[in-house]
């Protein structure tokens, strides 16, 4: 049977460990390393598909856990989908519901059967498991379908950590057994077991023993430092197929996606970009900046002279702080824009260092220029 989504792996840097490759998938291909901007409710926070297709976006994520509670589940198939439903006819991504359900949610009761937790709008009792994720998914008609796992809190005991990994395998076997839809989507594994390197090795021998398509290094991201999170990539990335994807989730900043990458990485996803947007903080190639600030009440150059977007090449900082200053909602676009189109030409720029084997001076030339290297 011919897997949904597959691997192209075309070069690996000579100076780092970083790889240029291309995900193909029944509503596309990607290259990679790439970042997915986040639509959790079937929509990139005041983005248009054309706008995305733009910034050259070439691929999404959305939510399980938030599209079952509303508009349902059952409402996007009847649409046709959600490629169709969201008007988006390239690769998408769905989370699994496990994260949010841990990370959202009050109240929630761990079981082998699933979660029972409550619904954080209006408090209704509700019960995930492996199976409803899988059902829900197969629904949405994702492209790339994520496992039901628990994404542990940081930080937590190894004796804890041991158990959550164990279940999470178990899940991951039950998703693969209720997954209804192989020929068309694609269902990654997620490797667990936080900062514990015989937890995250014995995640990633259960899960690719299953011989998924891809896999996730999940339970990252969650407040642990920055080295923490390098060397937890250092340990686990090796053990992961070199064939399939390789997707760090809830990552990220600037910085974390070089390193990530640098360190093997394919697919990331993170809200940073809009959700810091929406408060006027932009990215730029000389660090980050808040637009609110009165410094630029009549300062009438770019956002960022380095940046070709829509919000660069037309408007002033001053006119975007004017617009977030007055709460007007097209300033939430312009950033929201900017701030995409800032981490969506970074990829660019290191597929292109990679291709160029010099991701390591890239890594150098940029954490100067951005301020990652300031004491
Ligand atoms: C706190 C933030 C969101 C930044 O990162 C994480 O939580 N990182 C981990 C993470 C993000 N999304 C996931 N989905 C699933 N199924 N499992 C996970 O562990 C995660
Ligand atoms: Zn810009």
């Amino acid at each position: 049977m011919t897997a949904a989504v597959t691997y192209e792996h075309i070069k690996t840097c000579k100076q780092t460990g970083a790889r240029l490759g291309i995900v193909h998938t029944p509503h596309g291909s990607f290259e990679t390393p790439a970042f997915m901007p986040v639509g959790t409710q079937a929509t990139v926070k005041t983005m248009s598909p054309e706008e995305l297709k733009a910034m050259n976006a070439g691929i999404i994520l959305s939510n399980t856990y938030h599209l079952w509670l509303r508009p349902g589940n059952d409402v996007i198939k009847e649409a046709g989908g959600l490629h169709k439903f969201m008007n988006w006819d390239r690769p998408i991504l769905t989370d699994s519901g496990g994260f949010q359900v841990f990370s959202l949610s009050e109240f929630r009761n761990i079981k082998e059967e699933g979660v029972h937790f409550r619904n954080h709008m209006n408090g209704d009792k509700l019960f995930l498991s492996p199976e409803k994720a899988m059902h829900i998914q197969n629904d949405l008609g994702s492209d790339i379908m994520m496992a039901f796992d628990e994404c542990p809190p940081f930080p937590a005991t190894h004796e804890y950590m041991k158990s959550s990994v164990e279940r999470t395998s178990r899940w991951a076997e039950r998703c693969l057994e209720a997954h209804q839809r192989p020929q068309d989507q694609g269902l990654f594994g997620i490797i667990q077991g936080g900062e514990f390197e015989d937890l995250r090795k014995q995640s990633a021998q259960d899960l690719v023993s299953l011989d998924f398509p891809g896999y996730a290094i999940g339970g990252l991201s969650v407040g642990e430092p920055k080295d923490v999170m390098n060397r937890a990539l250092e340990f686990t990335t090796p053990l992961m197929p070199a064939n399939k994807p390789r997707y760090l989730m809830g990552v990220g900043s600037p910085d974390s996606l070089i390193d990530g990458a640098i360190r093997g990485i394919d697919m990331f996803d993170c809200v940073l970009p809009t959700r810091i947007a929406r408060n006027g903080t932009l990215m730029t190639s000389t660090g980050r900046l808040n637009i609110k600030n009165a410094a630029f009440k009549r300062d009438f150059g770019p956002i960022d002279e380095k940046c070709d977007c829509y919000t660069c090449t037309n408007y002033s900082r001053a006119y975007v702080h004017h617009l977030i200053r007055a709460d007007e909602t097209f300033g939430i676009r312009l950033t929201s824009y900017h701030n995409l189109q800032f981490l969506l030409n970074l990829m660019g720029q290191v597929r292109q260092a990679i291709r160029e084997d010099r991701l390591g001076d890239f890594r150098e030339e940029f954490f100067e220029a951005y301020g990652f290297n300031k004491p």
